[in-house]
């Protein structure tokens, strides 16, 4: 079977490249490198952050690859030749020469939420090789530039700005003051659900195009990308694929995370202590649809958007989630827990509490954390300290007290999440 090439394609070459991406995975292939496909003058260099497998498998099909929309009318398959070459994350002197050329006018990031914490040593982090890329760009001329973090988190440019200005402490005040003023921080949200690819998705596409793909995507019909702030040196037309500049944000960031990521951790937890392993079997599960229905109207007595609108979204949302299209495994949406839960489950929790009520909801996503952490291979920053925890005498009480010590001296909250893990696993 013939390999993809750029006959089905706009861009009869590579375009020139202009952005960079770092954390070159499933997401920003089915997210910005299809929003960035409207504008041929805009091509990326994508850098994975360790991978060598996926780069080389890009570069031998031209950076070419294919993403799979499934939706009610079945599957969808479009070529997509934003992605101008790939390379993998330990190609520090590629990664240095594109960072500094001034051609470059943005860097989007999607890697994961645990990565915008700042550790030491820095080195072999994606901040300690995002703060060696722009210390080459200062020192080289300093052009301006724009960080575009898309990785699901509330305020990520901000968040993304203070990590690196943390991780900067020992730099010159000249490289500071330079990150201050020329590098501008662009705020997101961004929304397309992705799960990790199968083997299913090749055969789909040598069945839809008669070509050979070796790392198709495969995502939702639905997507959004909201976005607020500069970029200095201009942008590709992201507007026309959809994308949205706006000045208010938080409302929808919050509405993203509370009701979207906010019921996907709820059923990642609680899905396969009931015999669940994708999102579209849970939605299916009388008990954990009503968890969900009633995690979204606790939700909802403390979202900041009006009612009307967040019963549209939760109609979206009721239709994208049971999708049978999308195999979204429930525990690649668990890992990374202790990240998660603070932006998604505690802001609505500690709001229900200050009011002196005791959401269920919430209560069973606490409880199926704390099961998941006793009985899966679990995939945390912290996972060595929360396993240990999760095994320890009065389980409970330490994992809350690690997500946020206040929880810890609810006493109240901790019974109830013990009697509701204790349910759960008996079944
Ligand atoms: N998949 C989705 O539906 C979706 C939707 C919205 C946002 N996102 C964001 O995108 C991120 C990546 O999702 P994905 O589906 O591409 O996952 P993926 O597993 O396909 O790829 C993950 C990418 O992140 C990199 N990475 C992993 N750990 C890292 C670390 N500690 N530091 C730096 N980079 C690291 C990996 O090398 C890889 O390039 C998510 O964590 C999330 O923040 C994903
Ligand atoms: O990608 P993560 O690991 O931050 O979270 C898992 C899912 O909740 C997430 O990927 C959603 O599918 C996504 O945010 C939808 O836009």
């Amino acid at each position: 079977m013939p390999r993809l090439d750029r006959t089905s394609t706009h861009r009869a070459a590579p375009a020139p490249v202009r952005a960079v991406h770092l954390g070159l995975g499933a997401f920003h292939r089915a997210h910005q490198a299809v929003y960035t496909m409207v504008d041929p003058e805009w091509g990326i260099a994508a850098y994975t952050f360790r991978s060598t497998t996926l780069p080389r498998q890009l570069t031998e099909q031209e950076g070419l690859y294919t993403v799979q929309t499934h939706g009610e009318d079945g599957p969808r398959v479009q070529v997509v030749d934003s992605i101008s070459r790939a390379h993998p994350g330990g190609d520090h002197e590629q990664w240095l020469a594109d960072l500094s050329s001034p051609e470059m006018a943005l860097v989007t990031l999607t890697i994961t939420e645990a990565a915008y914490h700042v550790s030491t040593p820095l080195d072999g982090t994606a901040l300690g090789k995002l703060l060696a890329g722009l210390q080459e760009r200062h020192r080289t001329g300093g052009a301006p530039l724009a960080l575009v973090p898309c990785d699901n988190l509330p305020g990520n440019g901000g968040v993304l700005r203070a990590a690196l200005l943390a991780a900067a402490s020992d730099a010159t005040p000249e490289f500071r003051t330079w990150l201050s003023e020329h590098v501008s921080f662009v705020d997101t949200v961004v929304d397309r659900i992705t799960p990790a690819t199968t083997d299913a998705a090749l055969a789909t596409v040598a069945r839809e195009l008669g070509v050979h793909d070796q790392v198709p995507v495969v995502t939702e019909p639905f997507s959004e990308w909201l976005l607020r702030g500069r970029f200095p040196q201009g942008r590709p037309r992201w507007e026309q694929s959809g994308a949205r500049f706006v000045d208010d944000l938080d409302a929808y960031e919050q509405r993203k995370l509370w009701f979207l990521n906010g019921a996907h951790t709820l059923l990642a937890y609680t899905g396969p202590a009931l015999g669940c392993t994708t999102i579209d079997e849970a939605v299916r599960h009388p008990r954990l649809e009503a968890w969900m229905e009633s995690w979204w109207d606790t939700a909802e007595c403390h979202a900041e958007l009006p009612g009307d609108e967040l019963r549209d979204y939760r109609g979206k949302l009721r239709e994208r989630f049971a999708s049978r299209g999308i195999r979204h495994r429930l525990l690649q949406i668990a890992a990374d827990g202790s990240q998660k839960i603070p932006a998604r489950i505690l802001p609505v929790l500690r709001a229900e509490r200050a009011l002196g009520r005791m959401p269920a909801s919430a209560v069973a996503a606490l409880a199926g954390w704390v099961i998941h952490l006793r009985t899966q291979d679990v995939r945390d920053p912290d996972a060595e300290k929360l396993t240990a925890l999760a095994h320890s005498d009065e389980a409970v009480l330490h994992l809350l007290g690690a997500l946020s010590p206040e929880l810890a001296d609810d006493r109240e909250l901790v019974t109830a999440v013990e009697e509701r893990r204790s349910d759960l696993e008996t079944g």
